[in-house]
């Protein structure tokens, strides 16, 4: 069953002492989707996802990614890119040193390396800086950096976390496309993001997590719909409508209600 899912959870829970970070998470998620997911700060998105990079351990349940469980975690890791909100650069390497270090770390033949670094660097407008030691880089040099690093072995899953964040314009559209170009040669994207423009104009599914529990899930238009956000209604009326208090003890007595006669 879970085969069949590129990201998979059953009950997933992390707790930090007494705080629970995620609550009994169930996602399914199909190859080639672009998932937003969304969530006000604190409301357990990061934690999720160092949960499915095996970067931390659950609590309690499981997760699957494309068939593989995150308790095995290189099998897991060779079917991922991963861009956190720091991406994980070697300030004295050069972008280009970075990288083929990092397509060694993947197995990737020197060909290869070199086939996909020269084509990346291009499309995120990074060749005539590739060769300059990344400590000179602005913030969204860095960003394109780790961006193509998550992206250069040609994951089946990519999980991003703010990936347009510090981007100019231009760099953001370029962002905006390559992820439309990756589901549709059926990779899955996992975006994780406060910018819902950017997950309303590109999700197919989107999630929104409030206090570590996954208060909404659907197409952005079937959001829309349900929560009667009317024809101007955009996907930042439903997630302020979800993530309240009060949307959140409605929905904890909603089970009681809904068995009873109008
Ligand atoms: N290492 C940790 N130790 C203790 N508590 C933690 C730890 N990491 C996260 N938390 C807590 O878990 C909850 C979820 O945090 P998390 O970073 O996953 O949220 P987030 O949705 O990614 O937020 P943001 O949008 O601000 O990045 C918060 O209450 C946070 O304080």
């Amino acid at each position: 069953m879970t085969d069949s899912l590129s990201i998979s959870t059953d009950a997933l829970t992390k707790q930090y002492g007494s705080t629970t970070a995620v609550n009994d998470l169930n996602l399914a998620i199909p190859s080639g989707a672009i998932y937003g997911f969304l969530g006000p700060n604190g409301a357990g998105k990061t934690t999720t996802i160092r949960m499915l990079t095996t970067l931390i351990t659950p609590t309690s349940g499981t997760a699957h990614i494309v068939g593989e469980s995150i308790t095995d975690r290189q099998a897991v890791v060779s079917h991922i890119g991963y861009l956190p909100e720091e991406p994980p650069l070697y300030d004295e390497l050069t972008a280009r040193e970075q990288l083929e270090y990092h397509g060694g770390l993947r197995d990737m033949n020197p060909s290869e390396i070199e086939e996909r670094i020269d084509s990346l660097l291009d499309r995120f407008d990074l060749t005539t800086d590739a060769d300059n030691r990344i400590s000179t880089y602005s913030k969204g040099m860095k960003q394109k950096t780790g961006l193509i690093q998550a992206l250069m072995h040609q994951p089946n899953v990519v999980i991003l976390d703010e990936p347009t964040s510090g981007l100019d314009p231009r760099a953001a559209r370029t962002v905006r496309e390559t992820i439309a170009e990756l589901a549709a040669s059926d990779t899955t994207v996992f975006l994780s993001t406060h910018i819902l423009p950017v997950v309303e104009e590109l999700a197919t599914e989107v999630g929104i997590l409030y206090e570590g529990e996954l208060v909404a899930e659907g197409s952005p238009d079937a959001l829309k719909e349900r929560m009667e956000t009317g024809e101007e209604g955009t996907l930042e009326d439903v997630f302020l409508d979800v993530t309240t208090d009060e949307a959140h003890d409605e929905r904890t007595t909603e089970p009681e209600r809904t068995g009873q006669p109008e």
